[in-house]
């Protein structure tokens, strides 16, 4: 079974129509195409990268994998679970590390996962709480208010909330945006030993070094557009360089989408 199937999928955001344009009967209902018939799936146990430049539709993308945005055509699942009709079940399996900081100040780096893990209905899980913390570089923090920690750290607790509930499939959006090179280090020792137990990982970084390091699978984005999608080593063949840079930097020079299926 796929960790990930997406078929045929395109969003439109709805364009915000003024008080004014109302009144004078100017509503616009065309919108903005942010993904356009996008279709592949994703292997239990790959580690995949979803690469693309500013605003090319990667968040859209994963905020309906997490159910938090309707797609406007076209349909996604993870392990099977469809991500609107069975949305317990896919949020369940999934695990996602938001690009955003995003935390509620009144709680400590420990109550704010122990909060994430009630959101799932888990008890008594403050073993894995303190392996993910240790992995994280997170113990010493465990009882500091979550205001008072640096941008970093907040990050690295975006991480651990992500997998209070021991998700199959982890999406990280940017999870390495000002972070210093001892976390991206660690952090990518901790998704790789996660990756090697067998789960999924899906990856969005503006980091190429690092998707060409660690994804076995790519997939390039383009204004909501699938430009391309294949292994890592397969793509660098095709395109005769060793730097996924070289790649990302050609693919986005191109008008059209390859022919990859
Ligand atoms: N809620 C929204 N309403 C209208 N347009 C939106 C909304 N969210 C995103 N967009 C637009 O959709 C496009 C895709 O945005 P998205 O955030 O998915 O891109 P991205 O690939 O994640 O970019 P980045 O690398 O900057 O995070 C952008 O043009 C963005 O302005």
């Amino acid at each position: 079974m796929s960790a990930v199937t997406i078929e045929h999928l395109s969003k439109i955001y709805p364009t915000s129509n003024s008080l004014l344009k109302y009144l004078l009967g100017k509503i616009d209902n065309t919108g903005f195409q942010a993904l356009t018939d996008i279709s592949f799936s994703v292997k239990e146990g790959e580690f995949f990268g979803l690469l693309g430049p500013n605003g090319a539709g990667k968040s859209t993308l994963i905020s309906i994998l997490a159910g938090l945005s309707r797609p406007t055509t076209g349909t996604a699942s993870i392990l099977g679970f469809d991500v609107q009709k069975d949305y317990k079940q896919a949020r369940r399996s999934l695990g996602v590390v938001p690009q955003e900081i995003v935390y509620d100040p009144f709680f400590t780096v420990r109550e704010t996962l122990r909060n994430q893990s009630g959101y799932f209905g888990l008890r008594h899980n403050d073993d894995w709480i303190d392996e993910i913390l240790s992995h994280l570089g997170l113990t010493e923090k465990a009882d500091v208010n979550m205001r008072e920690l640096s941008g970093g750290m907040k990050r690295r607790v975006l991480v651990a909330q992500a997998l209070v509930h021991r998700p199959p499939v982890i999406i990280l959006d940017e999870p390495t945006a000002g972070v210093d090179v001892d976390l991206r280090r660690n952090l990518w020792d901790f998704i790789s030993h996660l990756n090697q137990k067998g789960h999924t990982i899906i990856l969005t970084t503006h980091y190429l070094e690092e998707a060409q390091d660690l994804c076995e699978r790519l997939a390039f984005i383009k204004k909501g557009q699938l430009m391309e999608i294949d292994g890592t080593e397969n793509i660098l063949k095709k395109y005769q360089t060793d730097t996924i840079e070289d790649v990302f930097v050609r693919i986005m020079q191109e008008e059209q989408a390859h022919e990859y299926a």
